[in-house]
């Protein structure tokens, strides 16, 4: 599905991403975890086209998407949910999901199935979306790119400052998805047990590099917490 070779990137003169290869089979989960700082979310907006690797290539569905720009991405089925969640804090929760739409050029009605996928968002549609907690924000912004119709999902630190009921909301949510086959999702996260119940691959950053990887099934709790200790 999406295949990150020798990815470099860099902010100016400073390098981040040194030589980073992953790869997200279609309809799987990838983590990515690591400690502060290592480079996890200049890989997703590497991956998204909001930064220009120095070098390396991403292939996506076989095709070589390395100079397209981040809105062609988003047409191909890209979606990004970024760690600051960007919701419009004077739009209601209804209107932050119709801008997500018609962003995307859809039809701009909420489809019902959404509030089946976020129960909660249901009973607060008209409020505004800077009078919600950070989980709700966090659902939001999952919903508003899931009505997309994304066939890979960029999820930057889903469950970072959200209190403990709505991660829970949230790992089912994502369970769901994953379950129904239909989406690969590259999940960025520091929540270690968070993302290893529903990732099949994980990988381990230590300053910008790929430390240790491999499927989450054969891998020991114990080598993972090594590195992300590192
Ligand atoms: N716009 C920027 N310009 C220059 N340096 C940046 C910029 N954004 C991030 N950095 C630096 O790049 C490094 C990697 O940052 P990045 O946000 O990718 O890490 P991270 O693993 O996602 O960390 P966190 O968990 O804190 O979000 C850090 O040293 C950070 O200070």
């Amino acid at each position: 599905m999406l295949s990150i070779k020798n990815i470099t990137s860099a902010y100016g003169e400073t390098v981040i991403l040194r030589d980073v290869d992953i790869e997200i089979p279609r309809g799987s989960v990838v983590a990515v975890m690591g400690r502060n700082g290592v480079g996890k979310t200049t890989l997703l907006k590497t991956v998204m086209g909001l930064i220009r690797p120095l070098k390396g290539a991403i292939t996506y569905n076989g095709r070589d998407i390395t100079h397209l720009r981040p809105e062609a991405r988003a047409l191909e089925g890209i979606g990004y949910v970024p760690q600051g969640r960007e919701i419009f804090p004077f739009l209601t929760v209804e209107e932050n999901l119709v801008v997500g739409l018609e962003a995307r050029g859809k039809k701009a009605a909420v489809p019902e199935g959404i509030f089946a996928l976020f129960p909660g968002l249901r009973d607060i549609q008209n409020r505004k979306g800077g009078d919600l907690s950070g989980g709700q924000q966090q659902q939001l912004a999952i919903a508003r790119i899931l009505i997309t119709e994304p066939k890979l999902l960029l999820l930057d630190e889903p469950t970072e400052g959200i209190q403990p009921s709505i991660v829970f909301e949230i790992e089912n949510t994502i369970q769901f998805i994953k379950e129904q086959g239909k989406l690969s999702i590259l999940l960025v996260e520091q929540y270690m047990e968070f993302a290893l119940r529903l990732a099949d691959f994980c990988y381990v950053m230590e300053k910008g590099s790929i430390a240790f990887h491999g499927n989450v099934g054969e891998l020991s709790r114990d080598d993972i917490k090594n590195h992300m200790a590192i």
